[in-house]
């Protein structure tokens, strides 16, 4: 059985790596230089890094030339998050060098589109499905967007690769994570999901590891790295074996 990748978060807010707590603009515990968090995470042994662009997930502007240095200066696999809507969102996100774009609010707004992205682009295109209960919410989090299961079935049907489930409810709260949304996304499709959101302690990093047969593919990690529940060597320890 392949281990669970693991994928270090660095969201960005007006220049800053930052947590919120749900996802809610306003709430955030800032951590200094992004560039640094990431190469800290790199050097720490990461595989992936996950980068969000806060600013243009909540329309507020955007990071975008930093988030592409960033990027950049990554030699691990990188996975791209926040306000990629449109063609040349998208196009900015992938000239970074990214391994894969995670989309959510298109994927709910415009449909068309995301079908049409899906079809170009094959796996570098994951969908982000974040839910309170099973509504997805879009426009960073702040509007409803339809069914979770109803939008996974129409995202499977145009061959979506890949989905990133986030429980915004658990979202920077160091909660733990939502392992029965997760087995329940799994059982809905065949594709590989990512958890994000929520994880606090190895042992919620072993719980999300023994869904690998389900699904789960991998585990984003934020809150939990920068309050220093453990560090990352520990947390690659404890999903490889
Ligand atoms: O990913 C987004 O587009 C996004 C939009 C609006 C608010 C938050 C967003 N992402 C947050 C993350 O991806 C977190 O880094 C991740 O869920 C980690 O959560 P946690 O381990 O609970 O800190």
């Amino acid at each position: 059985m392949p281990k669970l990748e693991l994928l270090p978060a660095v969201d960005v807010r007006d220049g800053q790596a930052v947590r919120l707590v749900h996802g809610e603009s306003g709430s955030e515990t800032s951590y200094g230089d992004p560039l640094q968090a990431a190469l800290t995470w790199q050097r720490a042994g990461a595989e992936w890094l996950h980068l969000v662009d806060l600013d243009a997930a909540f329309g507020t502007g955007d990071n975008r030339a930093q988030i592409a240095e960033v990027a950049r200066s990554m030699d691990i696999k990188v996975e791209l998050s926040g306000g990629i809507r449109d063609d040349a969102s998208l196009a900015a996100a992938l000239a970074t060098g990214c391994t894969r774009v995670n989309l959510g609010t298109a994927a709910l707004e415009t449909p068309e589109w995301v079908a049409k992205v899906i079809a170009e682009h094959g796996d570098k295109i994951a969908v982000g499905l974040d839910v309170r209960g099973t509504t997805l919410r879009g426009r960073g989090w702040t509007r409803d967007g339809g069914d979770l299961y109803e939008t996974l079935a129409r995202l499977d049907s145009e061959g979506c690769a890949r989905y990133v489930v986030t429980d915004i409810a658990k979202d920077g709260t160091l909660q733990g994570p939502n392992l029965e949304l997760l087995k329940n996304v799994c059982a809905a499709t065949d594709k590989p999901v990512v958890a994000s959101g929520g994880v606090s302690s190895l042992d919620d990093l072993r719980a999300i590891s023994s869904l690998v047969a389900d699904g789960v593919e991998g585990a984003i990690v934020g809150k939990a790295l920068y309050a220093e529940a453990f560090t990352l060597e520990e947390a690659l320890k404890a999903v490889s074996v």
